[in-house]
């Protein structure tokens, strides 16, 4: 088993409660963890036998331009969701970080986790 880390990843979308919020995309920035076994890509060199992390990386992008959810969890679980069936990962760990939205924070975030069933 291990893991492949995505940090900082931009993504843009539409999300939020309030009406300012739904007049413009925002721009979110995604920490992704992925439980994968790399014993295949450890011995072969081929990324082939590995979660490419690019492509998941533009999965997750696209979610982003085709949402509209409110709350970053409900986006959270959509991006989730469409990297473990695109992907064959055992898991994975997101954290959703939301810049600049609230006057006296420097960002919000939230976090959360899916295994494969
Ligand atoms: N737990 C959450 N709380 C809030 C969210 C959210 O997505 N999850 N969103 C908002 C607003 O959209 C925020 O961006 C501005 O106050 C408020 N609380």
């Amino acid at each position: 088993m291990g893991k492949i880390y995505i940090t900082g990843l931009e993504v843009d979308t539409l999300i939020g409660v309030y009406d300012w919020e739904r007049e413009r995309t925002t721009q979110l920035l995604l920490d992704v963890t992925l439980d994968v076994d790399l014993q295949a890509a450890m011995q072969s060199d081929d990324v082939a036998d590995t979660v490419d992390y690019a492509k998941v990386a533009e999965c997750i992008v696209q979610v982003g331009k085709e949402s509209t959810f409110e709350l970053l969890e409900a986006f959270g679980s959509k991006v989730m969701n469409s990297v473990l069936e695109s992907f064959p990962a055992n898991g994975i760990t997101l954290k959703i970080v939301k810049p600049n939205i609230l006057p006296n924070a420097r960002t919000v975030a939230v976090e959360m986790s899916k295994e494969r069933v």
